[in-house]
């Protein structure tokens, strides 16, 4: 008999994470599972801190942070998950001269993705971001949301289990965004998908929870449409420019200003 239990693929308790004297998380306890995860907040809320400590590039200042069945404190938990996660840093490296394929290959390697598989998964995820025909053009003749798309192949050729996007749809054009969507609502049938981004229409579109960061706390969390039905219970319909947007500007007046109690406000699951 299986377990009803469901098992979160991330788990963070009491999570700081300070620079220099910046709080950038403050005590945050969030846990995510399969499904799309839109993480919105201001400028300087504290997203970019957040995913970088689930993509194991920065270690907590405080906290437990467990992923994909584990603690990422030890050395062999941490180094498995690496090969399990996907991630698209805001801003990444990549050597220009590499062409698409050779670029997402590169990092099908680093993430041990067997070498009988790799040419396959690598074409595979160059066609899933619309980039096949471009897979043997260099990295540095691509337009900018193009960058960005083979950023993305290389965040899921190893099929992951987590998926870390930071602003993954800054850039694209409208069409590509409309695609981009739709890829993420695909990944997130089994993947537990996290993605950072301004854009309310991704939102919208894609996830199917949103968690809102204010000044390093959780300010709010729920389902795009209880944030969207926020702004009408607060009486709130003068300002934004759609549902969701009117729903998180509500959010973050609450959380600023102190009050709690209803379902989502500050909840941190
Ligand atoms: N390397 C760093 N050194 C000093 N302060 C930092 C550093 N990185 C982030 N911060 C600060 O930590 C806070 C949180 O920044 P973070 O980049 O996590 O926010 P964000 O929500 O991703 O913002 P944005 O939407 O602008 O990308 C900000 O006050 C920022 O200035």
């Amino acid at each position: 008999m299986t377990s009803a239990v469901s098992v979160h693929s991330v788990s963070i308790h009491g999570l700081t994470v300070r620079h220099r004297r910046t709080t950038a998380l403050d005590a945050v306890d969030l846990s995510f599972g399969t499904g799309v995860h839109g993480l919105l907040g201001p400028n300087g809320a504290g997203k970019t801190s957040l995913i970088r400590v689930l993509a194991t590039v920065a270690p907590p200042t405080a906290g437990r942070v467990e992923l994909l069945g584990g603690d990422i404190s030890a050395p062999t938990h941490r180094t498995s998950v690496r090969r399990r996660l996907g991630y698209l840093p805001q801003e990444f490296g990549y050597y220009p001269g590499f062409t698409v394929r050779e670029f997402v290959a590169y990092m099908a390697w680093l993430k041990e993705v067997p070498r009988a598989k790799a040419p396959a998964a690598v074409e595979r995820a160059v066609a899933r971001v619309g980039l096949a025909d471009r897979i043997d053009a260099k990295v540095r003749t691509l337009s900018g949301g193009m960058v960005r798309r083979a950023g993305i192949a290389q965040a899921i050729v190893n099929d992951p289990e987590l998926l870390l996007l930071d602003e993954p749809t800054a850039g694209l054009d409208p069409e590509q965004r409309v695609d981009f969507r739709a890829l993420l609502r695909e990944l997130g049938r089994t993947a537990t998908v996290i993605v950072s981004t301004h854009l309310v229409e991704d939102v919208a579109a894609a996830c199917s929870e949103v968690t809102v960061i204010g000044g390093g706390r959780v300010a709010y969390r729920g389902t795009p449409h209880a944030l969207a039905a926020l702004a009408a219970e607060a009486g709130a319909e003068d300002f934004g420019d759609n549902p969701i947007e009117r729903g998180y500007a509500v959010a973050l007046r609450h959380h600023r200003s102190g009050l709690g109690g209803s379902a989502g406000w500050g909840a941190g699951r």
